[in-house]
């Protein structure tokens, strides 16, 4: 049975925010865990990246830092709403270090109550609605920690229904990778018909009598189809249509990416390092940062989503974060069977550098992709202060922080390279 989530284009919008508007984004936070062996350098001698630094425009989307400045409060309908699950819980400080040299804002630890309560109904729903798993894979699917993940990147949701909404397309996205593409018995050979059939689950197929019934029972005929479907029926539910289309059309945009990868997988090609970005703009977590109005319960109109400024703070969003996932994921892939690329890969062969240096230069590549990001993003926000704008804004900015969090936490999943 489907838990309701009131549709967000109904909500009403939150009210004009003064030009502060994205004061107390980033609240002054520190990073708990054992600190880097090494002071962060950058591999050219340049000053580092460190949480704290950045440009006038990085400070406008970050907000104010500083003794006194955590309790500074978002406009009004720009401050998370209050969990659904009782009164806000504190929670220890998680493990992991952060990849020495990154820049990348701490954030708050997600709420206790609202990761376990979401933890809790994603097994369900994982092993009850979609059997997605085998008994045997469920050590790694709670490793995944989906649930911490997914609060942590969406603590405006209102309700821990409207979190269930970004934590099944995660899992089931993560499915379709593992099962067609990679660890779980994928290949790139015949990805692009399993990829096709499977993206019929998000993006239905429209056909005669004869043929609909065939397609319907396809549906439920695997893992990632039937997780998919799913996900994407509690998805529709809670959606406007134009939330609905625009996650179609980034999923369209993130199969196109892992065809380009599974091709030259298969013939053994390199890309030059432009090729592997361009590639990994498709290949991204784009769908993810861009659920989070529909996540947070209010809409960004289709309009304001397709201008091209706000087009380049998405894809540069993006890029930013599945950056960070090739540096925290880099060793993990080195011990996949094959070579598996990633940007520190990449560079190292096609620049005939050092693993070490590639992988500094990877840092360096994040680093100028995650402030050209907070620019545009407060450029944008200065050129167009309208309330869905700006929380649309805020709600990039938090996913890409939540993410990079939880890759640093996931020492489960990801540990870093010895390279400090
Ligand atoms: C959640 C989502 C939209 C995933 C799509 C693509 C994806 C799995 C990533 C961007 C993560 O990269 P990767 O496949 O390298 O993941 P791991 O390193 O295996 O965690
Ligand atoms: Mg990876």
């Amino acid at each position: 049975m489907h838990s309701t989530v009131p549709p967000p284009h109904r909500d009403k919008e939150p009210p004009m925010p003064d030009s502060g508007f994205l004061a107390a984004l980033h609240p002054p936070v520190t990073i708990p865990g054992p600190a880097p062996s090494a002071a962060p350098v950058s591999p050219d001698g340049k000053p580092d990246h460190t949480p704290a630094d950045g440009s006038a425009l990085q400070r406008i989307l970050r907000g104010p830092t500083g003794p006194g400045t955590a309790s500074v409060a978002l406009p009004g309908g720009l401050r998370p709403a209050p969990p659904d699950t009782g009164a806000p819980a504190s929670a220890a400080p998680a493990e992991g270090r952060a990849v020495p040299g990154l820049y990348y804002h701490p954030v708050p630890e997600p709420d206790p109550v609202r990761v376990e309560e979401v933890s809790r109904r994603i097994k369900l729903w994982a092993e009850e609605e979609v059997q997605l798993y085998p008994e045997e894979w469920e050590g790694q699917f709670d490793g995944f920690s989906v649930g911490r993940y997914m609060v942590g990147c969406h603590p405006d949701a209102p309700t821990v229904d409207h979190l269930m909404l970004a934590t099944r397309l995660m899992v089931a996205e993560n499915a379709v990778d593992d099962c067609y593409c990679e660890d779980h018995g994928g290949s790139p050979v015949g990805l692009g018909g399993r990829l096709l059939l499977a993206h019929t689950a998000i993006d239905p197929f429209h056909t005669t009598a004869e043929y609909a019934p065939p397609w319907r029972e396809s549906l439920a005929s695997d893992a990632p189809r039937r997780a998919y479907r799913s996900a994407m029926d509690y998805f529709v539910r809670a959606a406007g249509p134009s939330q609905t289309d625009r996650y179609r059309h980034d999923m369209a945009r993130l199969h196109m990416g892992y065809l380009a990868e599974a091709a030259w997988a298969q013939t053994g090609h390199v890309p030059e390092v432009w090729e592997y970005l361009a590639m990994r703009q498709f290949n991204n977590f784009r769908p993810c940062p861009t659920i989070t109005d529909t996540v947070g319960g209010y809409e960004l109109p289709a309009d304001l989503h397709a201008r091209p400024d706000m087009q380049r703070v998405i894809a540069l969003a993006g890029n930013a974060t599945t950056i960070v996932n090739d540096l925290y994921s880099y060793t993990k892939e080195l011990k996949s069977p094959g070579r598996h690329l990633n940007l520190p890969v990449v560079i190292a062969e096609r620049e005939q550098l050092s693993d070490r240096d590639a992988y500094l230069k990877a840092i360096e590549i994040h680093n100028e992709l995650q402030h050209a990001f907070e620019a545009a993003a407060a450029e944008l926000a200065e050129a167009c202060p309208l309330p869905p704008v700006l929380r649309f804004l805020k709600g990039v900015a938090t996913w890409v922080d939540g993410n990079h969090d939880w890759h640093r936490t996931n020492t489960y999943r990801y540990s870093l390279p010895d390279f400090w």
